[in-house]
């Protein structure tokens, strides 16, 4: 295992990031749920609009804490009957639109630059719109967030992704979904849901289309089932990243005098720079992980695996881009370097072509840390005399 050394040992340079520097950082964003990340006052207020009576608290503040708690539940069974409330207040044109909306502009709000937010549209049709007419509303609103975001000083550039549930079988539809808006804002095809008992290679056909039409996919693999899930996911199904994929750590060990082995698949994974899309807080809560501190996302960062940070469900999880960056850089001494290297790591694993992706990270990203990382310089002079 290489060892690396950080900028902080540089005198006189702050060195762990604060959070108001996090929040300003650029960040980048891979895995987001759209119905993962409502604000609670839209929740109240979508639900009284179509006369939804069956939220467990009317207050905003509340609800956001009942959300916390009940997905709080040690399995991503239970987390995901939380989903159910915030599916069911989005089924209208101007609801799909408002989310959206919302969405670009929280995310700018907290300093990202870029996202790929995803959503099943199949979740969306019990009103009677079309998988075309929801997939029209979620892009319509997006542009209009990203809109109200440089409004207001911020720059969002967001892309939709695709979900099929792994639990129905409309993945193939899903998929050919995706296929047809590929160049009308969504970027990829997914699959989420109960990963146990419902493996990936069930949408092989799905997969399959995909990689014929050149377009990309992720697939949520290795989050409550172990290495076959993995495995099954990119040696079967084709997948470019990894939803999730922190059970990778189940191929990787220590010995007692710290010397580490990959085994095959995680060498495969981190030859083949496969893009981890790791959420530590939505881990906590099923279980997916202990703590913070024993996040397998140290140790892939230390051997360099391609690991990215990222929220999975703002509002089941009580997060944001920030606040998983705090909790990192707690407990792992993260630096402006670490955030920029995971940040690098997560454009150059987008789905937008690469030119953009390279415009992103030399453009934006990486002046935006430059900018940060000088700061200290200049809070070095002082008026007065000891
Ligand atoms: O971490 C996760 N693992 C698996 N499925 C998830 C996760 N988060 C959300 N969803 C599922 O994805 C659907 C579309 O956004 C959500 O409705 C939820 O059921
Ligand atoms: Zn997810």
């Amino acid at each position: 295992m290489t060892s690396e050394t950080f900028s902080h040992t540089i005198p006189g340079q702050p060195s762990l990031p604060s959070p108001e520097q996090i929040r300003r950082a650029p960040k980048v964003l891979l895995h987001d749920h759209l119905d993962g990340g409502l604000r609670p006052a839209t929740v109240v207020d979508l639900a009284a609009a179509i006369g939804y009576d069956k939220l467990p608290e009317t207050d905003p503040e509340k609800l956001g804490v009942w959300f916390r708690e009940a997905a709080d539940s040690g399995s991503l069974e239970r987390y995901l009957e939380t989903f159910a409330h915030t599916c069911a207040v989005m089924q209208t044109r101007e609801a799909l639109f408002r989310v959206a909306a919302e969405c670009a502009e929280d995310l700018a709000a907290d300093g990202v630059v870029y996202a790929e937010v995803r959503y099943a549209p199949e979740q969306h049709l019990e009103a009677g719109l079309t998988l075309e007419q929801v997939v029209e509303a979620v892009n319509e609103g997006f542009r209009e967030g990203e809109r109200r975001a440089r409004a207001n000083g911020h720059r969002i550039r967001v892309g939709a992704m695709l979900t099929a549930m792994r639990h129905a079988a409309r993945a193939l539809e899903i998929a050919e979904l995706t296929n047809n808006y590929r160049d009308s804002g969504v970027v990829g095809f997914d699959i989420a849901g109960a990963e146990a008992g419902f493996p990936p290679t069930r949408h092989l056909d799905a997969f399959e289309f995909l990689k014929r039409e050149n377009n990309h996919f992720t697939i949520h693999a290795g989050e409550a089932f172990g290495l076959p899930s993995i495995w099954q996911a990119l040696q079967w199904c084709g997948a470019d990243r990894l939803g999730h994929g922190v059970r990778i750590i189940d191929d990787i060990e220590i010995a007692e005098d710290g010397t580490v082995k990959l085994g095959r698949l995680a060498s495969y994974v981190r030859d083949k720079r496969i893009p981890l899309e790791m959420c530590p807080t939505s881990n906590l809560q099923t279980a997916a992980a202990t703590s913070y501190e024993e996040h397998p996302i140290g140790l892939l960062r230390q051997l360099h695996f391609r690991a990215t940070v990222n929220t999975d469900n703002r509002l089941m999880s009580g997060t944001s881009m920030s606040r998983e960056f705090e909790h990192l850089v707690k407990a792992f001494g993260y630096t402006l370097d670490d955030m920029q290297w995971f940040t690098v790591n997560a454009m150059k694993s987008a789905f937008i072509p690469f030119d953009e992706r390279l415009a992103m990270i030399n453009d934006v990203i990486k002046p935006g840390y430059a900018e940060l990382k000088s700061e200290w310089l200049f809070r070095q002079t002082t008026t007065g005399t000891a």
